[in-house]
Protein backbone atom coordinates (compact mmCIF):
# COMPACT_ATOMS: atom_id res chain seq x y z
CA UNK A 1 0.00 0.00 0.00
CA UNK A 2 1.30 3.12 -0.68
CA UNK A 3 0.99 6.41 1.44
CA UNK A 4 -1.56 9.12 0.98
CA UNK A 5 -0.11 12.15 -1.49
CA UNK A 6 -0.60 15.52 0.67
CA UNK A 7 -1.41 18.39 -2.23
CA UNK A 8 0.40 20.99 -1.39
CA UNK A 9 0.14 22.48 -4.81
CA UNK A 10 -3.73 22.01 -4.26
CA UNK A 11 -3.67 22.86 -0.75
CA UNK A 12 -1.95 26.25 -1.81
CA UNK A 13 -4.93 27.21 -4.48
CA UNK A 14 -7.13 26.72 -1.61
CA UNK A 15 -5.35 29.23 0.72
CA UNK A 16 -4.34 31.58 -1.39
CA UNK A 17 -8.55 31.87 -2.63
CA UNK A 18 -9.58 31.97 1.22
CA UNK A 19 -6.79 35.16 1.10
CA UNK A 20 -8.01 36.64 -2.04
CA UNK A 21 -11.82 36.22 -0.61
CA UNK A 22 -11.11 37.86 2.56
CA UNK A 23 -8.79 41.01 0.80
CA UNK A 24 -11.82 41.33 -1.52
CA UNK A 25 -13.43 41.95 1.73
CA UNK A 26 -11.40 44.32 3.28
CA UNK A 27 -11.35 46.21 -0.06
CA UNK A 28 -15.45 46.53 0.29
CA UNK A 29 -15.59 47.24 3.48
CA UNK A 30 -12.32 49.19 4.17
CA UNK A 31 -11.00 50.73 1.08
CA UNK A 32 -7.56 49.05 2.13
CA UNK A 33 -5.64 47.07 0.29
CA UNK A 34 -2.57 44.60 1.49
CA UNK A 35 0.45 45.64 0.03
CA UNK A 36 4.02 43.41 0.43
CA UNK A 37 7.50 44.69 -0.78
CA UNK A 38 9.95 41.89 -1.80
CA UNK A 39 13.54 42.81 -1.81
CA UNK A 40 16.16 41.18 -3.72
CA UNK A 41 19.67 42.26 -3.71
CA UNK A 42 22.03 40.51 -6.46
CA UNK A 43 20.93 38.26 -9.69
CA UNK A 44 21.07 34.55 -8.40
CA UNK A 45 18.85 33.02 -10.89
CA UNK A 46 16.44 30.50 -8.37
CA UNK A 47 15.44 33.81 -6.26
CA UNK A 48 14.70 35.82 -9.24
CA UNK A 49 12.13 32.85 -9.99
CA UNK A 50 10.75 33.07 -6.48
CA UNK A 51 10.70 36.53 -6.57
CA UNK A 52 8.64 36.55 -9.88
CA UNK A 53 6.17 33.85 -8.53
CA UNK A 54 5.56 35.73 -5.32
CA UNK A 55 4.69 38.67 -7.33
CA UNK A 56 2.78 37.08 -9.53
CA UNK A 57 0.40 35.38 -6.72
CA UNK A 58 0.66 38.88 -4.80
CA UNK A 59 -1.31 40.59 -7.73
CA UNK A 60 -3.33 37.44 -8.28
CA UNK A 61 -5.00 37.06 -4.83
CA UNK A 62 -5.70 41.49 -5.17
CA UNK A 63 -2.90 42.54 -3.15
CA UNK A 64 -0.17 45.58 -4.62
CA UNK A 65 3.10 43.70 -4.80
CA UNK A 66 6.24 46.14 -4.88
CA UNK A 67 9.34 44.52 -6.21
CA UNK A 68 13.05 45.93 -5.24
CA UNK A 69 15.98 45.11 -7.00
CA UNK A 70 19.18 45.67 -6.22
CA UNK A 71 22.48 44.90 -7.42
CA UNK A 72 24.73 42.70 -6.03
CA UNK A 73 27.29 45.20 -5.26
CA UNK A 74 24.80 47.35 -3.12
CA UNK A 75 25.84 48.53 0.19
CA UNK A 76 23.98 47.69 3.69
CA UNK A 77 23.79 51.19 4.54
CA UNK A 78 21.86 51.39 1.30
CA UNK A 79 19.69 48.60 1.83
CA UNK A 80 18.92 49.40 5.59
CA UNK A 81 17.83 53.01 4.00
CA UNK A 82 15.24 51.04 1.84
CA UNK A 83 14.09 49.04 4.74
CA UNK A 84 13.66 52.22 6.76
CA UNK A 85 11.90 54.05 3.92
CA UNK A 86 9.46 50.50 3.75
CA UNK A 87 8.99 50.24 7.16
CA UNK A 88 7.79 54.26 6.79
CA UNK A 89 5.43 53.47 3.76
CA UNK A 90 1.78 52.93 5.03
CA UNK A 91 1.21 51.20 1.47
CA UNK A 92 3.75 48.30 2.62
CA UNK A 93 2.03 45.77 4.94
CA UNK A 94 4.80 43.07 4.47
CA UNK A 95 8.51 43.14 3.93
CA UNK A 96 10.23 40.09 2.51
CA UNK A 97 14.22 40.55 2.28
CA UNK A 98 14.87 37.60 0.07
CA UNK A 99 17.70 35.22 1.69
CA UNK A 100 20.50 34.63 1.26
CA UNK A 101 22.17 38.06 1.28
CA UNK A 102 25.66 38.86 -0.38
CA UNK A 103 28.65 37.95 2.18
CA UNK A 104 29.55 41.43 2.67
CA UNK A 105 25.83 42.12 4.11
CA UNK A 106 24.66 40.89 7.64
CA UNK A 107 21.64 39.48 7.60
CA UNK A 108 20.94 39.15 11.21
CA UNK A 109 21.28 42.96 11.25
CA UNK A 110 19.23 43.34 7.76
CA UNK A 111 16.27 41.08 9.27
CA UNK A 112 16.15 43.09 12.73
CA UNK A 113 15.98 46.20 11.00
CA UNK A 114 12.48 45.27 9.33
CA UNK A 115 9.64 46.27 11.16
CA UNK A 116 8.18 43.74 13.41
CA UNK A 117 4.83 44.25 12.30
CA UNK A 118 5.62 44.43 8.50
CA UNK A 119 8.16 40.96 9.42
CA UNK A 120 6.04 38.74 7.03
CA UNK A 121 8.72 36.11 6.88
CA UNK A 122 9.13 35.94 10.99
CA UNK A 123 12.62 35.87 11.40
CA UNK A 124 12.95 39.30 13.21
CA UNK A 125 13.62 38.28 16.60
CA UNK A 126 10.61 39.85 18.11
CA UNK A 127 8.65 37.43 16.62
CA UNK A 128 10.67 34.82 17.22
CA UNK A 129 10.57 35.15 20.82
CA UNK A 130 6.92 35.69 20.21
CA UNK A 131 6.15 32.56 18.81
CA UNK A 132 8.25 30.97 21.56
CA UNK A 133 6.47 32.71 24.29
CA UNK A 134 2.88 31.40 22.70
CA UNK A 135 2.37 35.57 22.22
CA UNK A 136 0.96 36.81 18.83
CA UNK A 137 3.68 36.64 16.09
CA UNK A 138 4.08 36.67 12.38
CA UNK A 139 4.70 33.40 11.95
CA UNK A 140 7.55 32.16 9.74
CA UNK A 141 6.06 30.75 5.92
CA UNK A 142 7.59 27.79 5.96
CA UNK A 143 6.64 25.91 9.00
CA UNK A 144 3.16 28.03 8.70
CA UNK A 145 2.54 25.58 5.49
CA UNK A 146 3.87 22.85 6.80
CA UNK A 147 1.33 23.02 10.15
CA UNK A 148 -1.66 23.65 8.01
CA UNK A 149 -0.87 20.80 6.14
CA UNK A 150 -0.89 18.94 8.67
CA UNK A 151 -3.51 19.84 11.13
CA UNK A 152 -5.68 19.19 7.91
CA UNK A 153 -4.57 15.65 7.98
CA UNK A 154 -4.67 14.73 11.48
CA UNK A 155 -7.48 17.18 12.49
CA UNK A 156 -5.65 17.13 16.71
CA UNK A 157 -2.16 16.76 16.84
CA UNK A 158 -1.93 16.71 20.50
CA UNK A 159 -0.01 13.73 22.41
CA UNK A 160 1.63 12.74 18.93
CA UNK A 161 5.89 12.38 18.51
CA UNK A 162 6.62 14.96 16.18
CA UNK A 163 10.62 14.76 15.10
CA UNK A 164 11.83 17.89 13.31
CA UNK A 165 15.24 17.16 11.41
CA UNK A 166 17.29 19.88 10.84
CA UNK A 167 17.87 22.95 13.28
CA UNK A 168 17.73 26.10 11.01
CA UNK A 169 15.72 29.60 12.26
CA UNK A 170 14.04 29.68 9.25
CA UNK A 171 12.25 26.08 9.35
CA UNK A 172 13.22 23.77 12.04
CA UNK A 173 13.40 25.80 15.14
CA UNK A 174 10.04 27.67 14.80
CA UNK A 175 8.59 24.06 13.05
CA UNK A 176 9.52 22.52 16.42
CA UNK A 177 7.88 25.57 18.04
CA UNK A 178 4.46 25.18 16.43
CA UNK A 179 4.13 21.63 16.61
CA UNK A 180 5.06 22.15 20.63
CA UNK A 181 2.18 24.29 20.53
CA UNK A 182 0.07 21.61 19.54
CA UNK A 183 1.35 20.06 22.06
CA UNK A 184 3.23 17.31 20.09
CA UNK A 185 6.09 15.44 21.22
CA UNK A 186 8.93 17.30 19.84
CA UNK A 187 12.37 16.17 19.33
CA UNK A 188 15.08 18.52 17.11
CA UNK A 189 17.29 16.54 15.58
CA UNK A 190 20.15 16.96 13.42
CA UNK A 191 23.20 15.62 11.02
CA UNK A 192 25.48 15.15 14.58
CA UNK A 193 21.96 13.37 16.60
CA UNK A 194 23.35 9.63 17.61
CA UNK A 195 21.33 6.81 16.09
CA UNK A 196 19.11 9.69 13.79
CA UNK A 197 17.46 6.62 11.89
CA UNK A 198 15.79 5.13 15.50
CA UNK A 199 14.87 8.88 16.16
CA UNK A 200 13.26 9.19 12.89
CA UNK A 201 12.22 5.84 13.27
CA UNK A 202 9.59 6.97 16.37
CA UNK A 203 7.97 9.89 14.37
CA UNK A 204 4.92 9.76 14.28
CA UNK A 205 5.16 13.04 12.37
CA UNK A 206 8.55 13.48 10.55
CA UNK A 207 9.50 17.13 9.50
CA UNK A 208 12.59 16.73 6.89
CA UNK A 209 14.67 20.44 6.95
CA UNK A 210 18.28 19.43 6.42
CA UNK A 211 18.64 20.29 2.80
CA UNK A 212 20.64 17.17 1.61
CA UNK A 213 19.10 15.25 -1.06
CA UNK A 214 17.23 11.93 -0.17
CA UNK A 215 19.18 11.76 3.08
CA UNK A 216 16.37 9.96 4.83
CA UNK A 217 15.49 6.68 3.37
CA UNK A 218 12.24 4.53 3.74
CA UNK A 219 13.47 2.45 6.02
CA UNK A 220 13.49 5.40 8.75
CA UNK A 221 10.17 5.90 8.83
CA UNK A 222 7.60 4.56 10.83
CA UNK A 223 4.49 2.70 9.50
CA UNK A 224 1.97 5.03 8.96
CA UNK A 225 3.31 7.71 10.16
CA UNK A 226 2.82 11.48 8.51
CA UNK A 227 6.28 12.81 6.42
CA UNK A 228 6.79 16.90 5.69
CA UNK A 229 9.73 16.98 3.13
CA UNK A 230 11.11 20.52 3.42
CA UNK A 231 13.93 19.72 1.12
CA UNK A 232 14.09 21.67 -2.33
CA UNK A 233 17.25 20.03 -3.80
CA UNK A 234 18.46 20.20 -7.82
CA UNK A 235 20.24 17.11 -8.45
CA UNK A 236 21.20 15.84 -11.89
CA UNK A 237 19.84 12.23 -12.43
CA UNK A 238 20.58 10.34 -15.52
CA UNK A 239 22.29 13.47 -17.19
CA UNK A 240 18.87 14.97 -16.74
CA UNK A 241 17.98 17.78 -13.71
CA UNK A 242 15.55 17.17 -10.94
CA UNK A 243 14.34 18.39 -7.43
CA UNK A 244 14.54 15.89 -4.60
CA UNK A 245 13.49 16.60 -1.33
CA UNK A 246 15.36 15.52 1.82
CA UNK A 247 13.46 12.00 1.32
CA UNK A 248 13.51 9.15 -0.44
CA UNK A 249 10.32 9.35 -1.60
CA UNK A 250 9.83 6.01 -3.47
CA UNK A 251 10.99 3.88 -0.37
CA UNK A 252 9.22 6.64 2.24
CA UNK A 253 5.83 6.49 0.19
CA UNK A 254 5.91 2.67 0.61
CA UNK A 255 5.66 3.29 4.54
CA UNK A 256 4.01 6.20 4.99
CA UNK A 257 0.74 7.10 5.55
CA UNK A 258 0.91 10.43 4.05
CA UNK A 259 3.97 12.22 2.74
CA UNK A 260 4.55 15.83 0.56
CA UNK A 261 6.00 14.96 -2.24
CA UNK A 262 8.74 17.84 -3.72
CA UNK A 263 7.85 19.76 -6.04
CA UNK A 264 4.54 20.34 -5.12
CA UNK A 265 4.36 19.91 -1.54
CA UNK A 266 6.06 22.44 0.82
CA UNK A 267 7.02 24.56 -1.98
CA UNK A 268 3.70 26.01 -3.15
CA UNK A 269 2.30 26.51 0.50
CA UNK A 270 5.27 28.73 1.83
CA UNK A 271 4.30 31.08 -0.56
CA UNK A 272 0.87 30.99 -0.16
CA UNK A 273 0.96 31.15 3.15
CA UNK A 274 3.30 34.53 2.61
CA UNK A 275 0.32 36.14 1.16
CA UNK A 276 -1.91 34.82 4.05
CA UNK A 277 0.95 36.64 6.41
CA UNK A 278 0.67 39.25 4.14
CA UNK A 279 -3.09 39.92 5.11
CA UNK A 280 -2.34 39.32 8.41
CA UNK A 281 -0.42 41.89 9.19
CA UNK A 282 -2.35 44.20 7.07
CA UNK A 283 -5.54 43.35 9.15
CA UNK A 284 -3.62 43.89 12.43
CA UNK A 285 -2.04 47.16 11.32
CA UNK A 286 -5.73 48.65 10.69
CA UNK A 287 -6.83 47.15 14.23
CA UNK A 288 -9.43 44.54 12.25
CA UNK A 289 -10.07 41.28 13.15
CA UNK A 290 -7.29 38.26 12.30
CA UNK A 291 -8.29 36.72 8.85
CA UNK A 292 -9.95 33.65 9.58
CA UNK A 293 -8.29 30.04 9.35
CA UNK A 294 -5.03 31.55 8.13
CA UNK A 295 -3.08 32.00 11.14
CA UNK A 296 -1.39 29.82 13.74
N1 LIG B 1 13.36 35.82 3.04
C1 LIG B 1 13.11 34.69 2.40
N2 LIG B 1 11.93 34.05 2.59
C2 LIG B 1 11.67 32.88 1.92
O1 LIG B 1 10.58 32.29 2.10
C3 LIG B 1 12.65 32.35 1.02
C4 LIG B 1 13.86 33.07 0.88
N3 LIG B 1 14.06 34.21 1.59
N4 LIG B 1 14.82 32.62 0.06
C5 LIG B 1 14.64 31.46 -0.78
C6 LIG B 1 13.69 30.48 -0.13
C7 LIG B 1 13.15 29.44 -1.06
N5 LIG B 1 11.71 29.61 -1.06
C8 LIG B 1 10.84 28.84 -1.84
C9 LIG B 1 9.50 29.13 -1.98
C10 LIG B 1 8.69 28.38 -2.82
C11 LIG B 1 9.19 27.33 -3.55
C12 LIG B 1 8.32 26.56 -4.46
O2 LIG B 1 7.18 26.91 -4.69
N6 LIG B 1 8.84 25.45 -5.05
C13 LIG B 1 8.13 24.61 -6.01
C14 LIG B 1 9.04 24.24 -7.16
C15 LIG B 1 9.66 25.41 -7.82
C16 LIG B 1 10.73 25.00 -8.82
O3 LIG B 1 10.41 24.23 -9.75
O4 LIG B 1 11.87 25.45 -8.64
C17 LIG B 1 7.68 23.31 -5.36
O5 LIG B 1 8.28 22.91 -4.36
O6 LIG B 1 6.76 22.70 -5.87
C18 LIG B 1 10.51 27.01 -3.41
C19 LIG B 1 11.33 27.75 -2.56
C20 LIG B 1 11.40 30.65 -0.26
N7 LIG B 1 12.48 31.19 0.31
Amino acid sequence: MSATIIDGKAFAADVRGRVAEQVGRLNDAHGITPGLAVVLVGEDPASQVYVRNKGKQTVETGMNSYEHKLPAETGEAELLALIERLNADPEVHGILVQLPLPDHMDSDLVINAIDPAKDVDGFHISNVGLLATGQKAMVPCTPLGCLMMLRAHHGNLSGLNAVVVGRSNIVGKPMAQLLLRDSCTVTIAHSRTRDLAEVCRGADILVAAVGRPEMIPGDWVKPGATVIDVGINRIERDGKRKLVGDVEFVGANRIAGAITPVPGGVGPMTIACLLANTLTACCRANGLPEPQGLTA
